[in-house]
């Protein structure tokens, strides 16, 4: 029997809502690629209710408890006290989430002799030590696809609310009664003729690329796989071959290209220095793919005109972390990838990784990011280690 450790993100903070704003969520069998959404043989939540935080356990209980496996889940996550850490020796799975992640650090994975497999219950693996992973033979999976577009719609989200100056208009209505149209105007334009690009144009950056299409601006983007001609074509995209290329040249750039060595402390001075006067800068990647302080000093001369984003470090972020309170920005906190549409695909992804791990049947490949010693399936496609 396995022991499965699970780290999800605490319950609201009032409790679980007496009813959901919706009463279902759309269908969807397939993503924008083909590939299916989940498969596992079983489900025991009703997509739609929120099965991200503790109690709801992804929905895995009942399944991973009728087979006789032991499953904890705690979001005490931090040092070597909490649970996840007192857990771990004796764990074989661990599920972690980049929401909440349990950072699975080559030290940790050294000191759980049993671990063979680390779900990130959603995408993203880098909360994971991938070196390590790879030398101690532990499989890394995750829920490719599943919340891709997810990020994608709250990456224009955020790009629109910037541009056009969103959060501080609505600040005007609820905090103020009165009826200032030229503070609400001064630092609001209009998306339509600016130039945008994604650093990293995979499932997501396409996604987003894709969404703006239809708001009249040109499209530019980087990755170190050129997308097809085709794609380039229809959506009318300039290639750069570097990202200092693009972000001389864009208007708005929005990042979405994993952490890894290549990307860490990639948005520096210098690079956000290179970017126009004025420039608006959204991350929805991971946050340590931006310099923190430099982030700040643009907002502050104007360099950048915003930020955005929903990914810090670390996560959750001190109460004086400084994107917390500089000026114009419009962070979140870590949500867009865990609505509840969201949770209902990796939930099922994360069943299904397990269901194929318990009866020893192979994972699919586009959930791998690691496998028998090697970066495999989708993991070698974007991962260095
Ligand atoms: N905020 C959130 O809730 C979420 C954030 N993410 C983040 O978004 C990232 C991207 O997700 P997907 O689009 O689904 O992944 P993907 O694997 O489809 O695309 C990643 C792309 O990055 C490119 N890339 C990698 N290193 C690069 C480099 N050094 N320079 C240029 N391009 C590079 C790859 O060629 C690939 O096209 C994830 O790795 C994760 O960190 C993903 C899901 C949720």
């Amino acid at each position: 029997m396995a022991k499965i450790l699970c780290v999800l993100y605490d319950d609201p903070a009032d409790g679980f809502p007496p009813r959901y704003a919706r009463d279902d969520i759309p269908t969807i069998d397939r993503y924008p690629d083909g590939q299916s959404t989940p498969t596992p043989e079983g489900l025991d939540f009703r997509p739609g209710e929120l099965v991200g935080s503790v109690s709801g356990g992804l929905g895995l209980r009942n399944f991973l408890e009728r087979a006789g496996h032991e499953f904890v889940v705690t979001s005490d996550k931090e040092g070597p006290d909490s649970v996840f850490e007192r857990e771990l020796p004796d764990a074989d799975v661990v599920i972690s989430q980049p929401f909440w992640p349990a950072y699975l650090t080559s030290d940790l994975i050294a000191k759980a002799p049993r671990l063979r497999l680390a779900i990130t219950a959603g995408i993203g693996s880098d909360h994971v030590d991938l070196k390590a992973a790879v030398e101690n033979k532990v499989t890394v999976a995750e829920a490719t696809y599943s919340n891709s577009i997810s990020v994608a719609e709250h990456a224009v989200m955020q790009i629109l609310a910037l541009v056009r100056d969103y959060l501080p208009a609505h600040r005007l209505v609820t905090d103020d009664r009165g009826w200032h149209i030229a503070d609400a105007a001064q630092r609001s334009y209009d998306l339509e003729g600016m130039a945008v690009g994604v650093m990293a144009a995979g499932r997501i950056g396409v996604a987003v690329l894709r969404r703006l299409a239809p708001f009249d601006v040109t499209l530019h983007y980087t990755d170190k796989n050129r997308l097809p001609i085709e794609l380039e074509e229809e959506l009318n995209l300039v290639f750069h071959e570097d990202v200092r290329s693009l972000a001389s040249a864009v208007d708005v750039l929005s990042i979405h290209a994993p952490l890894h060595p290549e990307t860490k402390g990639l948005f520096d001075d210098e690079l956000i220095g290179s970017m126009k006067r004025g420039s608006y800068l959204v991350n929805t990647a991971r946050a340590a793919i931006c310099d923190r302080d430099a982030v700040v000093r643009a907002v502050e001369s104007g360099r950048l005109a915003g930020y955005a984003g929903d990914v810090w470090y670390p996560q959750p972020p001190p109460a004086d972390h400084p994107w917390r309170n500089m000026p114009h920005q419009g962070m979140t906190p870590h949500v867009s990838g865990t609505t509840l549409s969201a949770q209902a695909r990796y939930a099922a992804a994360t069943r299904e990784i397990l269901e194929n791990w318990l009866a020893g049947t192979p994972i699919r490949d586009e959930y791998l990011i690691v496998d028998q010693g090697h970066l495999a399936g989708s993991g070698s496609r974007s991962y260095t280690t």
